[in-house]
């Protein structure tokens, strides 16, 4: 592993990764990639999840190619190095931002959108000109294999993992505990890192809504790949009187999305692995099943399910659930629920339903969230002007578009002096004195008293005066 974690950095050392031309190749080729091989990436990804193809492709394959054609077209722009201002005493000199590639980055993937959440980094490490290694997760097995057997024949170069070795970056995507391992890791050789974690997603329903759009918006975004979902709402919050009617009409959205047998929809996912499955399961006892609950281990199927009147201090509302369960948990009002969400740990998402554009704001301003959707679940994700990331337990750092090209890019400040000119700089040389400390106040911090404004008028005289003898001489 060392032996091929060296090659990859002679690789980067040898400069190939950072020409535009060759980044730009080489996203071409990934995209020609997703095109020419769909049908497999579809297939392996589908034997996975058990997901249709068409979900695949339009939960995880449209995302790909949306980064890559959106690369592509503003790489040249971001590359390129930007002025900055500059203060009195950089006045004459050059001083830009210059972009650079980190070096060697390792990405590490999750099984739940097995393609997007290794691809869509892989994109933005390569954007920024870096060499990349990645490792796919071992449970989604079908699409690692695929990915290792796919990426090499299109890309420069390709292998797999390990977090003993020296990285210039580590991009994590998956759950807190081993987010933390992740870091411990890094922290040996001082590598910056980006987490993307999980949480538990609250879902705040206001009153004051439309609640048969509402309950629809939410069944897609909780039971979306069985509700295996980083972002999934996790749990509704909202008033006692609103609860019945938000279980029935859930339960008439899941007939109609998944129709009257859900087991034989082509649209509903199944648990990773038994140890999800079992997980899951455990996380119903002695709640009050609403409706929902069926399961089958043999396919590992567990049915869309709401739970009513859950109380806070039990199991389900202790971890990320990461699976199709959805509880309501009733409070007075939108006070209570900020204080909810303010009591636990910072969640990855926030979805606020209502029709008072005031309240969405107040729980914006009075909570925290990686990103938030008023009026919608999941649909942050999918703009790519936005940075995707948590805060807190739900991550740092974030990616997709700008975002991720930022992430790994050192944003190198350059500043090209003269040598000429040394009589400006006598200023800063010893020995100093008050003279030149109030010369610095002025120039620097603009803050002059009046003495040392006529002193400027008197040296600008001067100045004026001399330019004038000069040019009567000659
Ligand atoms: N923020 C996001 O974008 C995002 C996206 C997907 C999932 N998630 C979160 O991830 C969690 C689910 O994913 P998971 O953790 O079950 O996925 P997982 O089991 O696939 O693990 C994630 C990755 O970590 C690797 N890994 C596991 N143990 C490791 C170790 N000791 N050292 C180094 N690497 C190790 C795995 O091989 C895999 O590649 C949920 O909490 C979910 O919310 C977050
Ligand atoms: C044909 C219809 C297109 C619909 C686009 C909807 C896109 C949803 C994307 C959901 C991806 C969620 C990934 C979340 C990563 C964390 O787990």
């Amino acid at each position: 592993m060392e032996l091929e974690v060296r090659r990859v950095r002679q690789a980067f050392l040898s400069g190939r990764s950072r020409p535009l031309r060759f980044r730009l190749q080489q996203l071409e080729a990934l995209r020609r990639m997703v095109q020419e091989r769909e049908k497999d990436i579809l297939t392996a990804i589908a034997a996975d999840l058990c997901k249709s193809e068409f979900n695949v492709y339009s939960q995880e394959v449209i995302t790909v190619l949306g980064e890559i054609d959106f690369m592509l077209e503003n790489l040249p722009e971001w590359v390129t190095a930007k002025p900055v201002k500059k203060n009195v005493l950089t006045m004459l000199d050059e001083a830009y931002i210059q972009p650079q590639p980190l070096g060697v980055v390792l990405i590490i993937g999750a099984w739940n959108y097995p393609f997007v959440l290794t691809i869509q980094p892989l994109i933005g490490a390569i954007a920024a000109g870096n060499a990349v290694i990645i490792k796919p997760s071992e449970l989604s097995e079908n699409t690692a294999k695929i990915l290792a057997k796919l990426l090499p024949q299109y890309l420069d170069q390709e292998t797999t993992e390990l977090l003993k070795q020296r990285f210039d970056h580590i991009f994590y995507t998956g759950n807190t505990a081993v987010g933390k391992i992740v870091m411990e890791a890094a922290a040996k050789h001082l590598t910056p890192v980006t987490l993307e974690l999980g949480g538990k997603s609250p879902c705040y329903i206001d009153k004051d809504c439309d609640l048969d759009i509402v309950c629809r918006r939410i069944t897609w975004g909780k039971y979306m790949n069985c509700g295996q979902t980083c972002i999934a709402p996790d749990y509704i919050l909202c008033e006692a009187s609103l609860q019945n009617q938000i279980v029935w009409k859930i339960k008439e959205t899941v007939k109609e999305f998944y129709g009257e047998n859900i087991k034989e929809s082509p649209d509903y996912e199944r648990i990773i692995n038994l140890r999800h499955f079992k997980r899951i399961l455990s996380l119903l006892e002695g709640q009050k099943i609403a409706f929902g609950g069926e399961t089958d281990e043999a396919t590992r199927y567990i049915a869309p399910t709401v739970l009513t009147d859950v109380d806070p201090k039990t199991k389900v509302m202790q971890e990320e659930i990461f699976g199709p369960i959805l509880p309501i948990v009733p409070v007075k009002n939108v006070d209570e629920a900020i204080n909810f969400i303010n009591e636990r740990e910072k969640p990855l998402a926030l979805y606020v339903f209502s029709h008072n554009h005031k309240l969405i704001k107040r729980m914006i301003d009075e909570t925290s969230s990686g990103g938030v959707t008023g009026n919608d679940v999941i649909m942050h994700f999918t703009l790519n002007s936005f940075p995707f990331g948590g805060v807190g337990s739900s991550g740092m750092g974030a990616y997709h578009g700008k975002h991720s090209f930022d992430t790994f890019s050192h944003q190198r400040p350059c500043l090209l002096k003269s040598l000429k000119r040394e009589g400006a700089n006598k200023l800063r040389y010893p020995p100093n004195s008050q003279s030149k400390v109030d010369w610095g106040k002025f120039f620097l911090l603009k803050r002059f008293n009046k003495e040392k404004l006529g002193l400027l008028l008197l040296t600008f005289l001067g100045i004026v005066a001399a330019v004038l003898v000069k040019a009567e001489y000659y």
